[in-house]
């Protein structure tokens, strides 16, 4: 069995709102932990807008935080983020925010102080070098990609 890493050291946490919860997980395990939005706002259909979440962090470098979309409002609501999972880098110590979008086609959707609009996760990440190359190894794939292996659905219209 692989040797487990260590877990990661609690992660310092600034409240540029004062008001706002701390960032906690609602279930022990849970991958995320909620973020909430410092102001009301109505989003139109396809709108979108960058929310603070009153918080700012200090992660440690081998990590980077992931803003996600929270499932039950994006089901309920068509709420999601423009550019989710947002990456917070490990140097960043602003304030969290969160490019929120519409995705409903017809409802504005209304968000209140303090709602829970995103979570946030924690992910170690590998911070290689890049170095230039004039030729790459062959593989299998090749440069296929975009659906080259086929299964993908057919789109009324589609070319081919
Ligand atoms: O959802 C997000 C995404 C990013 N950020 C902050 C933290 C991150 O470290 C910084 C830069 O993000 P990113 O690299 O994605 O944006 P960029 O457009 O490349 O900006 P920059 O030139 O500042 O890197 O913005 C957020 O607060 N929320
Ligand atoms: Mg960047």
């Amino acid at each position: 069995m692989a040797a487990e890493s260590s877990p990661i050291p609690a992660i310092r946490v600034r409240r540029i709102d004062p008001e706002v919860p701390l960032p906690t997980r609602a279930h022990e395990g849970d991958a995320g932990v909620d973020l909430v939005s410092t102001i009301d706002l109505e989003l139109p259909p396809g709108r979108r807008q960058v929310v603070g979440t009153g918080i700012a962090i200090a992660l440690p470098i081998g990590t980077v935080g992931l803003v996600h979309p929270r499932s039950g409002l994006a089901a309920r609501a068509g709420l999601s983020i423009v550019n989710t999972p947002g990456t917070i880098d490990a140097g960043y110590r602003g304030e969290i925010k969160v490019c929120l979008i519409n995705h409903d086609p017809d409802e504005t959707i209304s968000i209140s102080r303090g709602d829970r609009i995103a979570q946030l996760l924690v992910q170690r990440v590998e911070l290689p070098d890049f170095v230039e190359v004039d030729e790459l190894d062959e593989t299998s794939r090749g440069a296929g990609g975009y659906g080259s292996s086929g299964g993908h659905a057919i789109l009324t219209g589609e070319q081919v």
